[in-house]
């Protein structure tokens, strides 16, 4: 591990009434490359949160310790702490299966399973729990209506995935990730390989999945961090350099480097 990065003041959070997930003093390393820097944030359940910055400031490695999807890769190392209701999930003993139960991800490009567009929701399901033929039917239907896909895929459950258009793709994508019934929901970049059709309706659909879950979304786009968060966190080579109400960041933000990237004079 490098010890060549100097120590970064974390900045005070945002007091939040009930976080969801509390990090702090969080730093991560790739191989000893500092990639996160003494993050400390508070985010509020059933709100959206983005996360914006410059390519390769962080965002997409913050999102991932969300759920330590590093800890396949042994030389991975994160320190600090990060609390899902008072839990540390960064502690060794907090197991994985758990934590992928009570959080889950969609990534940016969607990757449906080669297999029926049923048996893409069903399977996750399985793998955590045993549901008798009629439960089983009930959920991936509350899932894929969740999604807001039912109605395009109701009459072809056992027709492949791989038919489904991208914005269909993403969205059974993100019913997968429902039909588990996470408490979080995160989102990397889920729109990026869609044309604005079915960005909006991921859009829409972030915007009504909030009242259920607490989704912390990635997103190059800042229109997009605009319409659909609550709050927005401003990173910037490993650190985080503000964090606050969307509308504060996108209209008075506090720090100059955030108004400076904000309105495109830099990254
Ligand atoms: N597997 C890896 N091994 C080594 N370094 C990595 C690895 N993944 C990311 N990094 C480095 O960590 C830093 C943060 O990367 P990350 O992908 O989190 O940035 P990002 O803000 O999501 O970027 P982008 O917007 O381009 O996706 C970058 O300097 C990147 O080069």
């Amino acid at each position: 591990m490098t010890e060549s990065a100097p120590a970064v003041a974390a900045p005070v959070p945002q007091a939040v009434a009930a976080p969801k997930l509390k990090v702090r003093d969080l730093h991560f390393y790739y191989h000893g490359f500092h990639a996160l820097k003494g993050i400390a944030m508070d985010i509020p359940e059933k709100q959206v949160t983005a996360i914006i910055g410059p390519s390769g400031c962080g965002k997409s490695t913050l999102l991932r310790v969300f759920n330590r999807i590093y800890a396949i890769y042994p030389k991975l190392e994160a320190k600090g702490s990060i609390e899902l209701d008072g839990e540390n999930i960064l502690d060794p003993h907090y197991s994985l299966n758990r934590l992928r139960s009570k959080v889950g991800m969609v990534f940016q490009k969607p990757v449906p399973f080669p297999m029926t567009i049923f048996e893409n929701v069903a399977y996750g399901i399985r793998h955590h729990e045993r549901l008798s033929r009629a439960d089983m039917e009930i959920r991936v239907e509350q899932a894929l209506r969740s999604a807001a896909l039912w109605d395009e895929v109701k009459d072809k459950l056992k027709q492949s995935a791989l038919g489904l258009s991208g914005g269909q793709q993403q969205r059974l994508c993100i019913a997968r990730g429902i039909a588990l019934k996470p408490e979080v929901l995160l989102l990397d970049e889920p729109t990026s390989a869609l044309d604005p059709i079915a960005t909006g309706r991921i859009e829409q659909l972030v915007e009504e999945l909030k009242s259920e879950y607490t989704i912390v979304i990635v997103t190059h786009n800042m229109q997009q961090a605009a319409r659909v968060s609550d709050q927005t966190a401003f990173m910037y080579m490993g650190e985080l350099i503000e964090f606050d109400s969307t509308e504060k960041i996108f209209t008075k933000p506090s720090r100059k480097q955030t108004e400076d990237y904000i309105t495109g004079r830099f990254g």
